[in-house]
């Protein structure tokens, strides 16, 4: 399905505009909207229902919604987790639009429920329309606002149709917005009849499921009881603990660090060894201040989990809660002599692959969920081919049918859908801190006299960690140009990290990329080939060819 808006606002990326400034728009747009926007502003939820409390304005997630209380909070179809409040110096491209009380429709209420934004498109697909407008097509809506540099563009907006749909935290499809365009995509075959259903929850998607229940109360009001929810409730007590525990540590502890090194990414190689520096710094002295009591919580990761639990209900968490600690205990030796660290990395190594390898089977358990997904036609409007009738490859994509089949051949066991997304989940945490441990340890380790580090080799390990986390975010937000570019990006660090040659002696193994994170990035790969490659040729996977085309060494 791709859906125009019926208003949108753009702002500069990390600024999304103010849903209040949405309202505000709609209210003065009212009168010369066309009376079929009209209606269909009318006909959207909470139109005739006055907004909550305190409430109006919550749409798009700024500020998280208007409250969670009892009597159904206003919720805005997707709120993006850390939203912000609002911009002054966004654009306005408002076709159509409602106004507070006009005609019995309230707009604070149906921008509440209703409005979608987010603090930026997807990444892949600014880049495209930055290249289409520079050849002089046009996206339909001014680009004023942001500096002329800002091609990432914040957004908040109202959808037809893409508003009726209800959230899962196990959707059958994804949505993402290209320019002011929705795209909704059916991800699984989808029987004819049934709801079809998007995540409202962002960058949330991953999380455990106490996480989700909070968010969603908190934001929307509801409780959700999604086959995933269902399934998690039913998790032991001591693997739902550990999930939990590994998502604050991703979310609380690695994201910011990663962030900085993203951030010195930008600038120079030296900001993203004393952005490494400075985190690994932070962490000696959080762990000298644990000590003692460290030791303990080390020998237990999942605060008291019983390993044989863990292992038996995950195969394999173990084994890279034990590198984990393996690579930390390292890591402070290496503080103390540093002429030990090629063989610590050579050692080393062979848990980081175990880590992949793990997060490679994950994935390849999930690709079996792919298997069967029909083409969905991409048509500009708002039609869905809720059938999904098979299609004959518009551009020949049976090489990438073919390609998704068995992704290597190895038996894998069932297990029900819910625990693989669980383990997918669990792995890429793991090997995310896994090759975040690893490339501090590098850049310590390639510290030459006088703390001075090689840049290149600083940078290499920087773009992995940036290709792992990209990976991670892509596969929680299921936009298949994001999975494209998160491949790419990381296919692009593996090749970097081979091909820099510059590894000290002894260090040889612990230099190279580990295999199966290359071969989990093609997996992804073909996975997405087989999921959409029969669209190509036509509208909508425009974005996608592209993504391909930007891709094709890899793939
Ligand atoms: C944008 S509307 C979704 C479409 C709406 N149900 C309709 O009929 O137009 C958002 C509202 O739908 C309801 N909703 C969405 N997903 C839900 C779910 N999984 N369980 C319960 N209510 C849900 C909530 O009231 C939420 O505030």
């Amino acid at each position: 399905m791709a859906v125009r808006p019926l208003a949108v606002l753009h702002g500069p990326q990390d600024a999304m505009p103010s849903p209040e400034l949405l309202v505000d728009h709609l209210r003065a747009a009212w009168p010369q909207l066309p009376p079929a926007a009209r209606r269909a502003i009318a006909a959207m939820h909470g139109a005739g229902t006055p907004a909550a409390a305190g409430g109006g304005g919550g749409g798009g997630g700024g500020g998280g919604g208007p409250g969670a209380g009892a009597g159904g909070a206003a919720s805005p179809v997707a709120a993006p987790s850390g939203s912000g409040s609002g911009s002054s110096s966004s654009n306005a491209s408002t076709s159509a639009s409602a106004a507070g009380g006009v005609e019995g429709v309230d707009l604070r209420s149906v921008v509440s429920y209703n409005a979608y934004g987010d603090e930026y498109e997807d990444l892949a697909a600014a880049d495209l329309r930055r290249s289409s407008s520079s050849s002089g097509s046009s996206s339909g809506s001014s680009s004023s606002g942001g500096s002329s540099s800002d091609n990432v563009r914040s957004h908040v907006g109202l959808w037809p149709h893409f508003s009726r749909l209800n959230h899962s935290c196990a959707p059958n499809c994804v949505h993402y917005v290209v320019g002011d365009t929705m795209m909704v995509r059916a991800v699984q075959a989808i029987p004819e009849g049934a709801e079809l259903t998007v995540s409202y929850l962002g960058r949330d998607d991953l999380a455990p499921a106490q996480v989700r229940a909070a968010a969603l109360g908190a934001r929307y009001g509801f409780a959700c009881g999604c086959a995933r929810c269902a399934a998690e409730r039913q998790l032991p007590a001591e693997l739902a603990a550990l999930l939990l525990q590994l998502h604050e540590r991703a979310r609380g502890d690695l994201a910011p660090r990663f962030e900085r090194l993203l951030a010195s990414t930008s600038t120079d190689p030296e900001d993203i060894l004393r952005a490494a520096g400075e985190a690994a710094a932070a962490d000696e002295a959080d762990e000298d201040e644990e000590e003692g009591a460290g030791d303990a919580a080390a020998a237990a990761p999942g605060g008291g989990v019983s390993a044989t639990a863990v292992s038996a209900s995950t195969g394999g968490l173990t084994a890279a809660e034990a590198a984990k600690r393996a690579l930390k205990k390292a890591q402070a030796q290496l503080q103390r002599s540093q002429d030990q660290w090629p063989a610590l990395l050579a050692a080393l190594e062979p848990r980081l692959e175990e880590a992949a390898r793990q997060l490679h089977t994950a994935l390849r358990e999930l690709q079996e969920d792919d298997d069967g997904v029909d083409g969905v036609d991409g048509v500009d409007g708002v039609v869905v081919d809720s059938g999904a009738p098979q299609q004959p490859p518009p551009g020949g994509s049976a090489e990438a049918a073919a390609g998704s089949g068995g992704g290597g051949g190895s038996v894998l066991e069932p297990r029900p859908p819910m625990t693989r997304v669980q383990t997918a989940q669990a792995a890429s945490y793991q090997l995310l801190e896994l090759l975040h441990l690893h490339a501090e340890l590098m850049a310590s380790a390639t510290a030459g006299p006088g703390g001075a580090a090689s840049p290149a080799r600083a940078a290499a390990a920087s773009s992995a960690l940036q290709a792992c986390w990209h990976v991670l975010d892509a596969i929680s937000r299921g936009s298949e140009v994001q999975v494209f570019q998160a491949c790419k990006l990381l296919n692009d660090a593996l090749l970097a990290a081979r091909t820099r040659g510059s590894a000290p002696a002894g260090a040889s193994g612990a230099a190279a990329a580990p295999e199966p994170v290359r071969e989990a990035a093609a997996l992804l790969g073909q996975s997405l080939l087989a999921r959409y490659g029969r669209l190509r040729g036509q509208h909508l996977s425009r974005m996608t060819q592209a993504a391909m085309r930007s891709s094709k060494d890899f793939f």
